[in-house]
């Protein structure tokens, strides 16, 4: 296990000895920098946009930097090991990458690119209904890797059954159901940019290869977009449902099934009460309330709420390995990462997201390993201080 994410390090400092530099920054913010200059100025907002005026989104940031790790000399912290299981599914480390949507915006190969570069390293990807690319395809990219669906949830019964048994079907395990964007937040970069990919038909793979969205269409959406785009939009908008509509998704899916966009204490209790298997503590990267508090300072209390009912997992601002650790010692079973390997789309398509990914797991592992811990299980709230 020595060396298992660390070693990737050595690779770079050798191909720098043969005078070749790491193909794109390992830096997360070098990193979102470079991708601004190269992606064009729509999918640039769209992917670094937050909502209002990116308040939560520093905030979250910010969160991280008022916790300090403490590292501890002598511990025999040569051996590392980072697997865990998380929702049932066993990982070399607990990191999934975080439902995005749309990512023909970003690359051409889109979630085809992502899900061949996640199963390369065995961590699950979690794929988006605004996906640009279809449940099997994804299925078929991701080959013998890990998956979950994240779920915007259709109004109508018989569509968002269908879909739930197609990603069941294709081998999706788990499923997170995202309950924070039931209507999308004032978000001024992407209005000022009037690029509204939705619209344009971008991010409906998946009701498009729908045939029971189909039906409930007078023309397909090949012959009439904007009314197929619209109907598809009717259906995953608005918050008209209460906790006791959860029964439906618990019936109609056989598997572990996590809440996204959790943020309060009560809200996990009613999560765990209603026979949900986890939640991820997510103000969606600072891309819906804005002001909202920061992802990192909730996570606490939540897990003193509802850490022995349910897995607790989070995301939010996580850039570099000691944020990794900072959410597993605050008792995250697992962290999702967001923006960083979408950047690594953007700069390279499957090789770019796996570097981006490579580069968090070896800061990760030595990360563990200089601060003297050989296994997930000894991050404990004891191994940081408030700074
Ligand atoms: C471009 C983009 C698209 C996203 N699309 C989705 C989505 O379709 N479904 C969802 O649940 N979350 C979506 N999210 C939110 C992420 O899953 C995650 O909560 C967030 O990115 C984590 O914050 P981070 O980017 O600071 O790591 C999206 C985030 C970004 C940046
Ligand atoms: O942009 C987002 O944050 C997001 O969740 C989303 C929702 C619908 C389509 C594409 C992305």
């Amino acid at each position: 296990m020595a060396g298992q994410f660390a070693g990737y390090q050595n690779e770079i400092y050798l191909q720098g000895y043969g005078g070749t530099a790491p193909p794109f920054t390992t830096d997360a913010t070098r990193l979102e920098a470079a991708a601004a200059e190269l992606m064009g100025p729509e999918a640039y907002s769209y992917v670094a946009g937050a909502a209002g005026s990116g308040a939560t989104a520093s905030a979250n940031r910010a969160a991280f930097d008022r916790w300090r790790l403490v590292p501890r000399m002598l511990t025999d912290a040569t051996e590392r090991d980072l697997s865990s299981t998380v929702l049932g599914t066993p990982l070399p480390a607990p990191v999934l990458l975080a439902p995005v949507g749309v990512q023909s915006i970003v690359h051409a190969d889109a979630e085809r690119a992502t899900a061949r570069a996640a199963a390369a390293l065995g961590l699950p990807v979690v794929l988006s209904t605004a996906s640009s690319t279809s449940i099997e395809d994804v299925a078929e990219a991701s080959g013998d890797g890990p998956r979950w669906f994240q779920l915007y949830w259709p109004n109508d019964p018989d569509v968002c059954g269908s879909i739930l048994s197609r990603a069941r079907e294709a081998g999706y395990t788990a499923l997170v159901v995202t309950l924070d964007t039931w209507t999308l937040a004032w978000r001024p970069s992407d209005l000022d940019s009037g690029y509204l990919p939705f619209l344009q038909g971008e991010g409906m793979a998946v009701p498009f290869s729908d045939p029971v969205f189909r039906s409930r269409l007078d023309k397909a959406p090949e012959d009439d977009l904007p009314s197929a785009v619209l109907r598809w939009i009717s259906m995953i908008t608005g918050t008209d449902r209460g906790w006791d509509a959860l029964a439906f998704l618990r019936e109609h899916w056989d598997g572990p099934i996590a809440l996204k966009g959790i943020q309060h204490p009560d809200d996990a209790r009613r999560a765990a009460d209603a026979g949900m298997d986890g939640v991820v503590v997510s103000n969606h990267g600072g891309r819906q309330v804005d002001g909202a508090v920061a992802s990192l300072d909730v996570l606490p209390e939540i897990v003193a709420a509802v850490g022995d009912r349910l897995e607790v997992l989070f995301d939010s601002g996580v850039r570099t390995g000691a944020d990794v650790v900072k959410a597993l010692a605050l008792g995250a079973r697992a962290v999702l990462l967001g923006r960083p390997w979408v950047y690594g789309l953007a700069h390279g398509g499957e090789d770019g997201v796996r570097h981006v990914l490579r580069s968090l797991l070896a800061d990760l592992d030595l990360t563990m390993g200089l601060s003297g811990h050989r296994r997930i299980t000894e991050l404990t709230p004891a191994v940081l201080r408030r700074a």
